[in-house]
């Protein structure tokens, strides 16, 4: 979406921003092929593995290590002042723009951008390193001496990647083939489009708000705000329907992969391309299209804030007879 080149009446049409969903799908998909041709790498996501970080003064993962790095650079390009743009690294350790933030339409309501419960990015990599890496590398093994046939020690349910494993290669049974920065670097790619397209549910939101703010005014302003009834009133689960099917048909036809000539090679011995369309699914259903409508009810209950009464019974009286 090109922020600074239309209004915001086109900004925020449903057609338009599901036009995003759909691409940022694409996105997705090809950037969890990518990540999926490495092993798990489980140690890149455990702080204290890397005795190199910590000499630089660095506490936590590899993975962290990569997102605070590459974060820095992108905030001094001024990346984070987008409007659909949240990193992972709390922003009060990010540098500042290096050049003049561009002015954008104003789009989303203040109070609800300004709400920490609106950033989910935590979120995104606890289920991304716990849920997805470990399925979507499930076939890439490597020949490890001396293995003991320790699983992986990530996703031990406290959230702070420590794991239970034994901390060293040997006990990864095969699932590390040192490419800790490559799989870093395609990690990173997967996050920030899961980030955006998870963010999204806050224009999804303004733009459902503003064709019938009166449906949501009541919810919000009961206490405590209904965010049942919220969350009723966005869920559109045809388009849902609709979403998991195409989503398949893509990582299909995305995975499938084409000979030097361009023939259809036939399928792998996992009988898959080169992701598993399931798992692919799973993690929208599972994951994506559920934090979603967490961050579009998040972002409703804050809606009001600030605004002034006259606005409110303003919207309420237009809906009556509605
Ligand atoms: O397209 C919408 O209306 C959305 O709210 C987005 C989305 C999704 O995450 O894809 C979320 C909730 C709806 O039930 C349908 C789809």
């Amino acid at each position: 979406m090109n922020f600074t080149a239309s209004s915001a009446d086109e900004l925020l049409s449903l057609d338009s921003i599901r036009g995003t969903l759909i691409r940022l799908e694409d996105t997705i998909i090809f950037y969890l092929i990518e990540r999926a041709q490495f092993a798990l790498n489980a140690k890149i996501y455990r702080p204290g593995e890397f005795e190199e970080l910590e000499k630089l003064g660095f506490e936590g993962s590899w993975l962290q290590w990569f997102l605070f790095e590459i974060e820095c650079f992108h905030a001094r390009a001024r990346r984070y002042t987008s409007p659909d743009e949240y990193p992972f690294t709390p922003i009060s350790k990010l540098p500042p723009p290096i050049i003049n933030v561009q002015t954008y339409p104003s789009l989303l309501h203040p109070a609800s951008t300004a709400h920490p419960s609106t950033n989910v990015n935590h979120r995104i990599l606890d289920f991304y390193v716990r849920e997805i890496v470990p399925v979507i590398t499930e076939g890439v093994r490597v020949m490890v001496k001396g293995g003991d046939g320790n699983e992986s020690g990530i996703g031990n349910g406290n959230g702070n990647g420590n794991g239970n494993g034994n901390g060293n290669t040997k006990g990864e049974d095969g699932r590390d083939d040192g490419n800790y920065g490559s799989s870093a670097t395609r990690d990173v790619e997967v996050l920030q489009a899961l980030s955006r397209r998870i963010h999204f549910g806050m224009f999804v939101s303004e733009s459902k708000f503003r064709q019938a703010p009166h449906e949501f005014i009541p919810h919000i302003l009961s206490t405590p705000p209904n965010r049942e009834a919220l969350a009723g009133l966005i869920t559109k689960p045809a388009v849902e329907a609709a979403l998991l099917v195409r989503l398949g048909n893509k990582a299909r036809l995305f995975g499938a992969e084409l000979d030097a000539q361009g023939n259809l090679k036939g399928e792998d011995q996992r009988g898959e391309g080169r992701i598993k369309t399931d798992e692919v699914v799973k993690l929208y259903r599972d994951w994506v299209i559920p934090l979603t409508k967490d961050v579009e009810v998040d972002y409703l209950e804050h809606r009001l804030e600030g605004v002034e009464q006259g606005q409110i019974d303003e919207w309420m009286r237009a809906g009556e007879g509605k």
